[in-house]
């Protein structure tokens, strides 16, 4: 006799949509007792941005630590493309650069550290290295040590190490959240040349309604706890957007939209 489960049940029953990269079926995660998600199902897509936004204290970052494997679940299953995490290469973009970067380590080397670490030859990993020296536009020199950077240039080194290894699917935690409005355009510029040169699959939690809105393809819109999607807002302004693109009438109206979900999961 085959002994069934709500867990498996909803794994079983919930095919994943086309295109999709991440399936999560499933999803269960308590803390301290009080639940946070149960049996949680989404679908992220191929090749495509993710925004997570909601409300403080809903779960943005803990579902996102949990899909790259920071954070155990309690219940559940992901995969993508059907394999584990283990079979797959993921980035992880954290909040604070600051913490981020190995401080011993030149910014050269530590954007060579995962390929090194892979055991790639030398060779290959300056041609690696160069090709995003060349792709981010690189003009300060990558021999300084991470505490002889800006803030914005660190996070730009945090990006590249990220995207180093050719990660099938890039993780960014709150990634402009540090940055001044100067350094925010030109990261949000570099990430989308770097998506559209990649493919990468990312995914990005932001506690900021324009940053969430910006590079999203859809932006993913979390209830209050116990968290469920409150709706999930498709933005499919053209590429690239640029700093004027915030006063498109499309970015206008999806920014409204969002904050409209948002507003309501507040007062719910
Ligand atoms: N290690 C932990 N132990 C206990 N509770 C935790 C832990 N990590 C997260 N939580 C709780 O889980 C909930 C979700 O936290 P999380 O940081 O994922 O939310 P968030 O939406 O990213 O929050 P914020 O908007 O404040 O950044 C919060 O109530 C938080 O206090």
């Amino acid at each position: 006799m085959i002994a069934t489960h709500p867990e498996v049940d909803t794994i079983l029953s919930v095919p994943p949509a086309p295109r999709t990269h991440v399936t999560i079926r499933g999803l269960t995660k308590s803390f301290a007792g009080a639940p946070l998600y149960t049996n949680f199902n989404l679908d992220l897509p191929r090749g495509k941005i993710v925004s997570i936004f909601g409300p403080n204290g809903c779960g943005k970052s803990t579902l996102m630590n949990m899909v790259a494997g920071l954070i155990p679940l309690d219940a559940g299953e992901i995969l993508f493309d059907g394999k584990s995490l283990a079979d797959t290469t993921i980035g992880y973009v954290f909040q604070n650069y600051r913490d981020a970067l190995f401080p011993w380590l030149s910014a050269y080397d530590n954007i060579a550290y995962p390929l090194r670490r892979g055991g790639m030859k030398e060779a290959e990993v300056k041609a690696r290295v160069d090709e995003l020296i060349a792709l981010f536009e690189i003009r300060f020199d990558l021999k300084r040590y991470p505490y002889e950077l800006s803030g914005g240039q660190q996070q730009t080194v945090c990006i590249m190490r990220a995207l180093a290894p050719r990660p099938e699917v890039m993780f960014l935690d709150e990634p402009f959240s540090a940055l001044d409005f100067e350094m925010t355009l030109f990261i949000r510029e570099k990430l989308q040349e770097a998506h559209q040169a990649t493919g990468v699959t990312m995914v990005i939690v932001s506690h900021d309604l324009e940053d969430a809105v910006f590079l999203a393809d859809q932006i993913l819109l979390l209830t209050r706890r116990p968290t469920r999607i409150a709706e999930i807002v498709p933005f499919d302004l053209p590429r690239p957007r640029t700093p004027e693109s915030v006063s498109d009438p499309r970015f206008v109206s999806v920014k409204a939209r969002t904050l409209e979900v948002f507003r309501r999961e507040m007062a719910a």
